[in-house]
């Protein structure tokens, strides 16, 4: 090859070079409207190993794990480069001059970008020292039932953490997201707070089944649990009448045996031959019998049909407190398990994330009966299947009489000045949101918070 011919071949792959990493935008000027997840140096040295390798190209961080062991030109080469910036490298024609699926593949592993600012250099550091926006998890913090949050100014907030615009939709912008889900767990227990309820959805069709106000609650699920407790009432009493009605059956016709009691069984048949009718008038008789005895027995059924359904009920207000407890710890902060991937980060967002987000926004305070009606449907089926429909019946009238009482607590905790044992209920349930989420998940009680060591 001719010194000529490699010089414009040279020259050819520089500009191919060029063109190819121009393709890959470094970090933008304008760091709020570049929706990535900030990325600080403590957490790039992190990820400086073969089990989790990342590098960074003009200023934004690749997460190259997967690609590295089938990288053509060896791994080694890039685990050189673990953690550290590659342009120089990358684009340079002497070592390899790499085509635009190298860049490609660089775009396609894009995790975040470095901090340009003071600002985002200082949010970043306030983020890893827990510093003073970062209130959801505060030791220092001191919670009293008077606490009142002051507003967010939303278009500094969204420069300063490059996390949610409050002033668009919000659920789009969680599905599209481009932040992990450290940064996503961090951002969105750090409470904020708007005058107005925040928008989820742009279209306001949607947006009308995420807003729940309050007395929703008691409107679907008292009538329903009341319901539940009338039934389960009058199943005890029918199940009680009927073997009471065939004690009085066994008695009436143990009394007409005895006083037509046949000397022989050849006598009976000649006397029944005789009467024609007598069989029916056996049964007229014992029918009489009970029929006499019947309102002794209703008297005596109705009131331990009450005792029964109130004792399931007790149990059902009983197991709904364990299960405010497990479903608030294990499902709705189910944070540690949670896949990294979009789908559920916007689905933890929905069930929990939004209400610590903005733990005040009024309209996301309780569940939404469709939400409810899914999370309640398991542990109903598997009460019909354990429990005879009675006492199944009872028990889920309580639960969900509980569970009304909970939900309308929840909501007065966060807005209402409340007597002495709900004020004490408040500033512990307040400090969950603004102290530390990963303790006291107890809202009606503390007592499993006690049992499992989650005390505030
Ligand atoms: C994570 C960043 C990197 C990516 C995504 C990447 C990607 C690729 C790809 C796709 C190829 C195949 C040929 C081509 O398409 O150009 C390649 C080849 C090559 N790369 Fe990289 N590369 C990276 C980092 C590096 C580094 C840091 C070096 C260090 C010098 C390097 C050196 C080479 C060499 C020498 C070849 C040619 C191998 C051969 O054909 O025998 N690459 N790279």
């Amino acid at each position: 090859m001719s010194a000529a011919t490699s010089t414009r071949s040279a020259t050819v792959a520089a500009e191919k070079a060029a063109v190819s990493a121009a393709a890959l935008q470094g970090p933008a000027q304008t760091p709020a409207t570049q929706r990535l997840r900030l990325i600080s140096s403590k957490q790039l040295e992190s990820h400086k190993t073969a089990s989790s390798l990342w590098v960074t190209y003009k200023g934004n961080v690749y997460d190259v794990t997967e690609f590295a062991p089938d990288h053509p030109g060896g791994d080694d080469l890039i685990l050189e480069y673990a953690g550290k910036d590659m342009e120089e490298i990358m684009d340079d024609i002497d070592s390899h001059s790499h085509s635009d699926s190298a860049y490609e593949i660089l775009k396609e592993n894009l995790v975040g970008r470095l901090p340009i600012t003071q600002e985002e250099h200082a949010a970043l550091a306030e983020a890893e020292n827990g510093g003073a926006d970062f209130t959801g998890k505060d030791d220092e913090l001191v919670i009293t039932a008077d606490f009142q949050p002051s507003d967010t100014d939303l278009t500094s907030d969204f420069e300063k953490h490059a996390f949610l615009d409050l002033n668009k939709p919000l659920l789009v912008q969680v599905w599209n997201g481009t932040w992990g889900k450290e940064f996503y767990l961090q951002q969105v227990h750090s409470p904020r707070h708007l005058k107005e309820s925040a928008r989820l959805f742009k279209s306001p069709f949607l947006e009308m089944f995420t807003r729940t106000p309050w007395w929703v609650v008691p409107l679907v699920w008292a009538p329903i649990s009341a319901a539940l407790f009338q039934r389960a009432t009058s199943q005890f009493a029918a199940n009680a009448l009927k073997r009471a009605t065939a004690t009085a059956a066994a008695k009436a016709a143990a009394s007409s045996a005895a006083s037509s009691a046949p000397s022989s069984s050849a006598f009976a048949s000649f006397r029944q031959l005789l009467a024609g009718s007598g069989s029916a008038a056996l049964a007229a008789a014992k029918q009489a019998q009970i029929n006499q005895t019947q309102p002794e027995i209703l008297a005596s059924v109705a009131p331990a049909a009450l005792a029964s359904t109130l004792a399931c009920f007790a149990t059902g207000v009983v197991i709904w407190t364990i299960l405010e407890y497990t479903m608030h710890r294990f499902l709705f902060h189910v944070d540690e398990m949670l896949p990294d991937r979009p789908f559920f980060l916007m689905l933890h967002f929905l069930l929990h994330g939004i209400h610590h987000y903005l733990p005040m926004d009024r309209l996301r305070l309780v569940m939404p009966p469709l939400l409810f009606a899914v999370l309640e449907f398991p542990f109903t089926r598997l009460a019909y299947a354990l429990f005879p429909v009675a006492i199944a019946n009872g028990i889920i009238s309580g639960a969900f009489a509980m569970y009304v009482v909970y939900d309308v607590m929840h909501y007065s905790l966060h807005h209402h000045r409340l007597p002495q044992y709900l004020r004490e209920m408040k500033a512990y349930h307040l400090a969950h949101h603004y102290k530390n989420y990963e303790e006291g998940f107890g809202v009606t009680s503390k007592i499993w918070d006690w049992v499992f060591g989650t005390e505030l």
